[in-house]
């Protein structure tokens, strides 16, 4: 079990053992090729079928995409990157206070995946939080540094409105009415994790996040311009997706291929680190509520192409995703 923080302050000159791969799943670091993945532009006078149509391809070739002009300041994301920045920056015993491996908790730092049920330990810690409804969570969040609920309410809020917009456009891209998914979700939950790597004394031999799907229906990345570290797999190969400037990153999670009876694949993704720099990263998770039905859209299935996955409610689902590890594989596939 990983005990303490990667960020406690303390400099390693070695890789603790229980953070190394073996040399089979190792990061092959000069090995990785950038890729582009698709720019989206959200800018609302544009032409709305060709925005959907742009939406398709990229979901259904990539599974990832970035978007600019979404709607959220560059004064806005830049507030959350530096409140992140200066929440990890706490001494360790501060930070301590909100620790917990329980991953039923609402509000929790947290370090590497899933401690309690991982082999190998990964090179980032996390502070995972709820956000909607505001008013039931923001309480519970940190209150140092003292404008973290601020800028952190703020930036959710505007996360929201920007993530239904995308969801609305999937729908159509599928062919389906602009609401449905946004009305599946049923009052759609949300939380965010904040990501912290710090430098690594061996990047080569671990990861910062290893190889997973996220198990949400949509993700919003916002990725350090500064420093690179989102891969992901395409075609079999793992590319870097290097940051562009005021540009988000968007991905589909293991809700919307189930919902899309596969046409949308949630894609493996991955975050490695590196020896001099500290990275940071924030997702946003738009989720179905916890009652909520998932199942192939009725509209997406037909005799040729019947349902895939069965019914579950997303309850069920997080139920069995956390009481795996990430190394287990692929959780939906015990959904079908
Ligand atoms: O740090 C990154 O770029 C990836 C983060 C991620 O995949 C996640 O939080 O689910
Ligand atoms: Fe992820």
């Amino acid at each position: 079990m990983a005990e303490t923080l990667v960020s406690s302050g303390f400099r390693f000159d070695k890789l603790p053992e229980n953070y190394i791969r073996p040399e089979s799943e190792r990061p092959r670091l000069s090995e990785i090729e950038s890729l582009k993945v698709p720019l989206i532009d959200l800018d609302s006078s544009n032409n709305r079928d060709e925005f959907i149509c742009q939406i398709r391809d990229a979901c259904s070739d990539f599974g990832f995409f970035q978007v600019t002009n979404h709607g959220i300041s560059a004064e806005s994301t830049q507030k959350v990157f530096e409140i992140s920045r200066e929440f990890f920056h706490l001494p360790v015993e501060e930070k301590m206070r909100y620790y917990s491996n329980d991953p039923s908790q609402k509000m929790r730092l947290g370090t590497s995946v899933n401690v309690m049920k991982e082999k190998v330990h990964s090179w980032r810690d996390y502070l995972r939080f709820y956000c909607h409804p505001l008013e039931e969570f923001v309480n519970d969040w940190p209150s140092t540094p003292q404008s973290f609920k601020n800028v952190v309410s703020n930036y959710s809020t505007e996360v929201r409105v920007l993530g239904f917009k995308l969801l609305g456009a999937i729908s159509e891209s599928l062919g389906l009415e602009r609401n449905y998914i946004e009305r599946v979700l049923g009052g759609a939950s949300q939380h965010m994790v904040m990501n912290y790597y710090p430098p690594c004394p061996e990047p080569d031999l671990t990861y910062g996040l290893p190889s997973h799907k996220d198990l949400s229906a949509l993700t919003v990345l916002l990725q350090d311009h500064q420093v690179a570290g989102l891969q992901v797999l395409k075609d079999g190969e793992w590319v870097a997706v290097n940051p562009q400037p005021n540009s988000l990153v968007v991905n589909i999670g293991d809700q919307i291929q189930a919902l899309s009876n596969g046409r949308y694949k949630s894609v493996l993704h991955r975050a490695i680190v590196n020896s001099s720099k500290e990275r940071i990263s924030v997702g946003s998770f738009l989720c179905p509520a916890n009652d909520a039905v998932i199942a192939p859209a009725k509209e997406l299935t037909s005799e040729e192409s019947p349902a895939i996955y069965r019914n579950f409610t997303y309850d069920e689902f997080c139920k069995k995703f956390w009481s795996r590890s990430v190394e287990d594989g692929h959780c939906l596939e015990l959904f079908k």
